[in-house]
């Protein structure tokens, strides 16, 4: 040990006063107070749990998890708890509790598996858990086509993929996959999304390649232009392939996600470094099967229609007619013959209300095809 300067490492090698001096009586008796509280809300949990197995029961002798799985209760529950709010935890922090409590529930039964794009450390595995909780059996799979595939084939119950991001707009190949995938959404996920420069090294000085996956790229351009105007700039499948690649040299960083550091064993050099500090992306939620309303729903369709004069008017109008609002409308060409277009939207309201029915038949005398891709909640925080 250095003698050069031995209050400073008298200081290192020592516990720190605060937590040697005992705790002030008010301190002991405000802890009581928590302690008590901690065994209410245990025993609160343990008799909700009890009561969520028995409701599982009176659903009968059903096969698998997925049967138990109620997405529009399990919203109307996060809404309750969003309503009756009044602080000091903020929405967003009450709702993840209840959502953590919820998912332990449902695994009593099985833990849920989800597919979503790999590997570990990715914003898709983060928006499995905001939407999912913990209690879940993820499965990290490598290419939007396989979590499409494993939710059709049943190889996994549930599937989240990214639809589009408030900075770079919609992810085209995702939408693409509903033109000849059958598989249904039941959810949405959206999630502020903050971006870091992760290396080994931890200095920006040394960094001559930056990985990334291109949506990345493209949320964090004014930042690279300023920063890092010289490395190059390497597209990669996913920002966790981009850590993993990382990981291997001191000149080298990724464009990622916070958790992919802890994963990866990288450095935070910078970040966030989104470009807008309003970054979100919105991820679906794929399953195979339809759900009741939950009472504040959204419904995503795909129309064909064939190319004729006024055809985006007789696509809208019945929606204006019933009093549905549209949140969004795309079009594609629809791959099914030539002057054929597809078109995804996104009305407020759920297929199994009438207002709904009624614009889709409408809709359905002019269309060539309409798809109910599903009806979900819409999303909480
Ligand atoms: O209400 C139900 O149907 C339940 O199974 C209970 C419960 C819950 O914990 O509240 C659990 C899982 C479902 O996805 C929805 C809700």
């Amino acid at each position: 040990m250095s003698t050069d300067h031995p209050r400073q490492a008298a200081a290192a090698d020592e516990p720190r006063n605060t937590a040697a001096t005992p705790a002030s009586p008010e301190l002991q008796a405000l802890r009581e107070r928590i302690d008590g509280i901690d065994r209410e809300i245990q025993a609160l949990i343990t008799e909700r749990a009890q009561f969520a197995g028995q409701v599982g029961r009176a659903k009968g002798e059903l096969a698998a998890a997925i049967d138990y799985y109620r997405p529009e209760r399990e919203a109307q529950v996060l809404r309750r708890v969003v309503d009756r709010n009044e602080g000091p935890l903020d929405d967003g922090a009450l709702v993840r509790l209840f959502r953590e409590i919820m998912s332990a529930c449902l695994a009593q039964q099985e833990p849920l598996k989800i597919g979503f794009l790999g590997p570990e450390g990715t914003h898709s595995q983060q928006a499995v858990y905001k939407h999912f909780g913990h209690s879940i059996h993820g499965l990290p799979l490598v290419s939007l086509e396989e979590v499409f595939g494993e939710v059709e084939s049943g190889a996994a119950d549930f599937g989240v993929v990214p639809v589009e991001n408030s900075t770079q707009g919609t992810i085209q190949s995702t939408l693409d996959m509903f033109l000849t995938s059958r598989v249904r959404i039941c959810g949405e996920v959206e999630m502020r999304v903050h971006q870091h420069l992760l290396s080994r090294g931890g200095r920006i000085e040394d960094i001559e390649r930056v990985y990334s996956h291109p949506q990345s790229f493209a949320q964090c351009k004014a930042w690279l232009r300023q920063y890092l105007p010289d490395a190059e700039k390497i597209p990669v499948a996913s920002n966790a392939e981009a850590a993993r690649r990382a990981r291997n040299a001191d000149d080298a960083a990724a464009i990622a996600g916070i958790s992919a550091a802890t994963v990866y064993g990288l450095k935070n050099v910078a970040g966030p470094i989104e470009d807008r500090p309003d970054n979100t992306t919105r991820f679906l939620v794929l399953g195979r099967e339809l759900f009741p309303p939950s009472g504040n729903d959204r419904t995503s369709l795909l129309v064909f229609i064939k190319d004729q004069p006024g055809a985006l008017h007789h696509v809208l109008a019945p929606f204006a007619r019933h009093g549905l609002s549209m949140n969004r409308i795309e079009s594609r060409p629809g791959h099914t013959g030539r002057w054929q277009y597809a078109f995804f939207i996104d009305v407020g309201g759920h297929a199994n209300e009438d207002a709904m029915r009624r614009a889709l038949d409408e809709l359905a005398e002019f269309a060539q095809e309409v798809r109910v891709l599903g009806s979900y909640p819409v999303a909480i925080v």
